[in-house]
């Protein structure tokens, strides 16, 4: 049985390849960090993969709005191997500017299949500024995300300047219906913050972080989970084993990031037979 083969987007600004590659690496997949223009041209093909991630960054330096370009050229020169991706089974993750891409590019939430245009948007952070801080996030046990699945709650840090989820009345009551809503920015006991800052680090309606489409099988999020992959990367690192020890709670080199990838990998190995 062959490793689940992933492909993690490089080029222009993206900037978070090699941790994002080592991180499906660490979870057992093959990891390929492949140029955008290798996909374009022909040199690589995104149907030999299963997993196909667009990772944080600054892809054009954000102009025009985050995502806004790299979602223009995949939409142009990739469109249909994107669509033909989605229906054979693949997965799809989209990090920070990832996220933006997607949503850029209507494969979020692709409430009927993919739309090619902007259903929702990431906008400027509330508080004017570009964030770097860790949040508490909780998630949603009623999502069809394949990526959380067994996760409650999770630790990790965001860093951006356009991070705030905003979408229409009507989309916003369509996503929750749905159960799309993965991830919201909670308060350290796991309650939703109810919009409150920093917990909100950016005035996302809803306190989201993270959705995904009907399938579960396309989600993007604000946060970066391939940062913590290592329970060393955590602010709070040289007192977190005292406190596992003292709840009871096994102990774990890893950061619960990682548990995204590894959910990721084991749905494709799974459906794709890998
Ligand atoms: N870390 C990131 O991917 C940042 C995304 C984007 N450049 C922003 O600032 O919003």
């Amino acid at each position: 049985m062959g490793k689940v083969k992933a492909l993690v987007l490089t080029g222009f600004g993206l900037n978070c390849d090699w941790e994002t590659a080592h991180a499906l690496e660490r979870v057992g997949a093959h990891a390929e960090r492949v140029h955008l223009n290798s996909l374009v041209t022909g040199g690589k093909t995104l149907a030999v993969y299963q997993v196909f991630v667009v990772g944080g960054g600054f892809s054009w330096a954000d102009e025009h709005g985050a995502g806004v370009i790299l979602a223009m050229r995949l939409k142009h020169r990739l469109g249909d191997a994107i669509r033909e991706f989605i229906a054979k089974g693949g997965l799809i993750l989209g990090i920070c500017n990832g996220f933006q891409v997607l949503v850029n590019l209507g494969v979020l939430p692709a409430f009927d299949g993919v739309s090619f245009t902007r259903e929702v948007a990431l906008i400027h952070n509330d508080c004017g500024n570009f964030r770097d801080q860790w949040v508490h996030l909780a998630v949603n046990a009623e999502s069809p995300c394949v990526f959380t699945r067994g996760l409650e709650r999770l630790e990790l840090p965001v860093r951006h300047g356009e991070g705030k989820f905003y979408a229409g009345t009507k989309v916003m009551e369509k996503l929750e219906a749905n159960g799309q809503v993965v991830l919201r920015y909670a308060g350290a006991d796991g309650a939703p913050a109810q919009g409150s800052f920093p917990e909100n680090p950016n005035g996302s309606l809803n306190d989201i972080a993270g959705i995904c489409d009907p399938s579960g099988r396309i989600f993007g999020l604000m946060p970066h989970p391939e940062a913590y992959h290592h329970w060393t990367h955590h602010p709070d690192w040289t007192l977190q084993k005292e406190r596992l020890r003292r709840q009871n709670v096994r102990f774990s080199e890893e950061g619960i990031g990682l548990e995204i990838f590894r959910n990721a990998v084991h749905y494709a190995s799974e459906s794709h037979g890998a």
